[in-house]
Formats: C-alpha cells, sequence, structure tokens
C-alpha cells in the first residue's frame, strides 16, 4: 500500500522521449476514439474530449512542449481519420483546428507560469474560463473552414457548433486535468460525504422530469456543495460528468430546454454555452476554499509553530495539548521549564546569528533526548518548556537530567569553533485531569518556574523539583549537576 501512495504514477519522464511519443500517440487515439464514438446526434461529435485532454498533459508536463510531440499528436488524429473517414485533404485542416486549440491554449495556461496546476486562485479559474472561450474561436474557425461541404451545414452554423463544444468541453474537463494529483495515502471514505454526488444525481433528475430552460441550471447548489466538501480535482471531476450527463440528455431530447431562437443556431449551441457557464461556478468555489483552507493553515502554522527553532510556540503548545487530550489527560505528567545558562555571552562573544543557531540547534537536542516521550515548546527567548508523560516524579526527575546531561556534552557547532552550553531546569509534576487540563498545566508552569528560579540560584545547571504540593510549606529540593 505503502508504495503504491508515496510512488506517484509518472506517465511522462523528460528522459525518455519514445516513452513520451508513445504515449502522446496512444492519447491522442483513445480520446480521439472516444469523441468518434459520441459522432451521436450530427455528423460533428457532440462530445469532443481530445483537445482539452491533451492540453491538459502539454500544459502539465512543460517538457513536451515541443513541435515534435505536437507533431506526434497531429500525425495519429491524421492516422486516425486515414483509417476511419473519407475526409481526405479536409482532414488536414480539421485536425489542425484541432492542434490549434490544444497549443492556444498550453500557452495561454503557461503565461503565469502554470499557476492554475501548482496553486491556484480564484483568478485563474475565471481566466482558464476566458482561455477556452478564446482558444474554442480560434479553433471553431479552422474547424468550420475545414468542414463546410462535409455534412451540408453552412460556416455560421459549423462555427456555432464547433465553438460551443469545444468551450464546454474546455471548461468542462480543463479544470481536473490541471489539478489532478495522486493520492499521498490512502483516502479515507465516509458515507456521509457520498451526500453531495447524490444531491447531483437527484438535481439532473429533476432536470429530466422539469424540463425547460430553467432545468440546466438544477444541479448547481449541489455542485456548490461538493466545491465545499471535497477537492478541487474531484469537484473538477463531478462537475465534469455532471455537464457531460446534461449535453447528452440535452442531445438526446431527454431534458426538454427549446424554445424558438429568432438566431438560426444548431440546437445544442445554447445548451452547451449554458452548461460550460454553470461548470465553472463550482471550479471557482473550489479554488477559492482551496486558497481559504491553504491561508488558514499558513496562520496557524505561524502561530502554533516557533520559526526559528520549529517546535510549539507557547499557543501552539495549548493546541497541542487540548487537541492531543487523549495522549495528556488522566495520566502523570512531569513539566519542565529550562533556560539556557549565560546566553546572553554566546550572543555577546559569537553574534546573535550564532545565538539563533544554538537555539535551533537546543531545541532539537531536547526533543531528540525525549524522543516520543514529550513535547518541546518554546516561551520566549532562551526559555523552553517540556511537557512529558512519566510514570511518577523520580521518572520526571530521571528525565529532566537525561535532558540536562545531553546538553551538557553536547558540542554546539559555530563556524571553526565548538561551543558547551549547560541548562537549569525547573520541574513539577502531577495527576492531570481531562476536564482541566489547561488550569493544571498552568498550575504546573508556575510550580516550574519557581523551581527554575531555584536552580538558576543555586549556580544553575541543575535540575530542581519540590517534591509533594502537600508540603509545599517545606519544599524538599533535588538537584543534581554542576
Ligand atoms: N540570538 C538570539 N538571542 C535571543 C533571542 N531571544 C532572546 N535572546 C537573548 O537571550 C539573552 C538572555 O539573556 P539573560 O536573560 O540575561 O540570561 P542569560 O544570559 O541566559 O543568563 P541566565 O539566564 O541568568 O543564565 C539576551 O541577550 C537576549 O537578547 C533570540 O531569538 N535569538
Amino acid at each position: 500500500m505503502r508504495s503504491l501512495f508515496s510512488t506517484p504514477f509518472r506517465p511522462f519522464q523528460e528522459e525518455k522521449p519514445l516513452n513520451n511519443a508513445a504515449v502522446i500517440f496512444l492519447l491522442t487515439t483513445l480520446f480521439y476514439f472516444l469523441g468518434a464514438m459520441m459522432r451521436l446526434v450530427e455528423e460533428l461529435s457532440l462530445f469532443w474530449p481530445l483537445n482539452a485532454v491533451m492540453a491538459g498533459v502539454f500544459a502539465r508536463y512543460a517538457f513536451l512542449h515541443r513541435w515534435q510531440y505536437y507533431l506526434i499528436s497531429y500525425i495519429a488524429m491524421l492516422a486516425y481519420d486515414a483509417i476511419t473517414t473519407s475526409w481526405g485533404t479536409a482532414s488536414l485542416i480539421i485536425n489542425f483546428s484541432n492542434m490549434v486549440f490544444i497549443i492556444t491554449m498550453v500557452h495561454l495556461i503557461t503565461l503565469e507560469r502554470n499557476q492554475m496546476v501548482k496553486a491556484p486562485e480564484p483568478v485563474n479559474a475565471l481566466r482558464l474560463f476566458g482561455y477556452c472561450m478564446f482558444a474554442a474561436l480560434l479553433c471553431a474557425f479552422f474547424g468550420a473552414v475545414g468542414s463546410v461541404g462535409i455534412n451540408g451545414q453552412g460556416f455560421l452554423q459549423l462555427l456555432a457548433d464547433w465553438f460551443s463544444e469545444q468551450f464546454s468541453t474546455g471548461v468542462l474537463i480543463l479544470p481536473g486535468m490541471l489539478t489532478m494529483s495522486w493520492p499521498r495515502e490512502p483516502l479515507q471514505f465516509k458515507p456521509q460525504q457520498l451526500l453531495p454526488i447524490g444531491a447531483v444525481i437527484v438535481s439532473v433528475l429533476a432536470s429530466v422530469v422539469i424540463g425547460g430552460a430553467g432545468s440546466l441550471a438544477f444541479p448547481l447548489p449541489a455542485l456548490i456543495w461538493c466545491a465545499v466538501v471535497y477537492p478541487l480535482p474531484l469537484t473538477s471531476l463531478v462537475t465534469l460528468l455532471t455537464g457531460g450527463a446534461e449535453i447528452m440528455l440535452v442531445a438526446n431530447g431527454a431534458i426538454n430546454i427549446f424554445v424558438g431562437s429568432p438566431m438560426e443556431m444548431p440546437h445544442m449551441f445554447s445548451a452547451r454555452l449554458g452548461i460550460a457557464t454553470l461548470a465553472i461556478c463550482p471550479v471557482i468555489v473550489s479554488v477559492s476554499v482551496a486558497k481559504i483552507n491553504r491561508l488558514i493553515r499558513q496562520v496557524s502554522l505561524r502561530a502554533d509553530f516557533d520559526f526559528l527553532t520549529r517546535v510549539y510556540s507557547r499557543s501552539g503548545l495549548y493546541e497541542a495539548l487540548n487537541n492531543d487530550d487523549k495522549r495528556f489527560a488522566d495520566k502523570h505528567v512531569t513539566v519542565m521549564l529550562m533556560d539556557i545558562d549565560y546566553f546572553k555571552s554566546v550572543n555577546d562573544n559569537y553574534g546573535h546569528e550564532c545565538g539563533d543557531r544554538v537555539l535551533a540547534a537546543f531545541a532539537r537536542k531536547v526533543q531528540e533526548a525525549l524522543g516520543e516521550r514529550g513535547i518541546v515548546a518554546r516561551m520566549g527567548g532562551e526559555e523552553f518548556v517540556v511537557v512529558a508523560i512519566t510514570a511518577d516524579p523520580d521518572d520526571g526527575f530521571t528525565l529532566a537530567e537525561k535532558v540536562r546531561h545531553s546538553i551538557e556534552h553536547y558540542p554546539f557547532k559555530w563556524r571553526q569553533q565548538t561551543l558547551h552550553l549547560t541548562v537549569s531546569i525547573g520541574l513539577s509534576s502531577g495527576l492531570t485531569e481531562a476536564w482541566a487540563l489547561t488550569e493544571m498545566f498552568n498550575e504546573l508552569l508556575a510550580e516550574a518556574d519557581e523551581n527554575l528560579y531555584r536552580s538558576k540560584k543555586q549556580g544553575r545547571n541543575c535540575t530542581t523539583s519540590s517534591k509533594d504540593i502537600v508540603f509545599a510549606d517545606a519544599p524538599s529540593q533535588v538537584s543534581s549537576g554542576q
């Protein structure tokens, strides 16, 4: 399982041009075949996924952005037509129009360092909508020129047909193609997560039953629900399937949206444009939700972790205690407040940069000595706190001494020099209770602070604990070190 999810599937590799050429040829042929299978209503296809799929492939893999690879795709199209149609030289222009869509889209998408692929912003989704419109118009011009005379339609009708088909297919397919990613870990599935998809199915059925021009928009709220709940690639997939299904249902008369139009447009023109407009909305919502979630993660990461030492910050420690309450509640817990001795002299003698490096190395070393038994947080300056699960106060004391010794014997390196540091530790420990974890931690922290003060007063590089709160009037001091 692990290797399946940790090793992403890579259909294209820069160092394997022959393999890339073969995959491009096969993909083109496969999607040409699928498009040809959907020539149901008219001579031209109802749904032509090839151009959007290939544009997505070329845009995702920058190293495929070469004329040789485009040529292979073009040859695959010509070869398919030569075998299955009698279009003759018209096939040269028709397939050239396919290439116009692919190459134009790739150029437009990669204009802004491929934003839609890396970390899409809502504006990228909107731009993608515009790019599809422009590329579809260019492609439609050449396609209509090439197809005049093939099925008896006039140039304008062909232009409208080509444009609406390319535009809607582009908007439906490209968001998914550009954002699809290999899952890093097995997907966690809960039955209630199927509810938004269920709502999409019900709303498409309602479109069939009720019909009329408004029925195409019925699935929109359910698609927005998907956008809020699912990640962007899955939302794009559901939108693609919904839009594709609507196109099929309209084409076959299952959804009846037709009203008299003053313009003599092909009968799918309006439906396709409507579906493209509808399809971009969940994508924009999904991209916006992803962006908000990314920002929330960034902000909480900044607040919860200390940037310099990469251990918890003070507020992050409280978050960790509350989020991981099963780990810390109803356990014997030892709190160690530690302060590096004479740290000011490190800054004074070796500079602030060295001081920063020492703080980061110190935090690493403490976490290493603790292992899985506790968590470390930086309280500020050169003061750190450890919260560890221990069997009893003596166990906590032994653990603190282990940490203190590991620091004492660790050679901190700075440029060509080696620094030796010591740390003073104040201890407190007690049994926690789930309902008042934060309050109890605060009490233990205050007690540890008093004991740290005693460690400093006793000459530093030692651990001090008050054995039992019952004997708080005359706390027994336990020190070690020096
Ligand atoms: N490089 C660096 N220094 C810091 C940082 N935060 C606090 N300090 C320094 O840490 C030093 C703390 O000094 P003091 O509070 O006098 O304590 P000390 O020198 O460690 O002496 P004792 O605690 O009494 O053993 C000050 O010089 C602060 O400027 C930091 O993020 N980076």
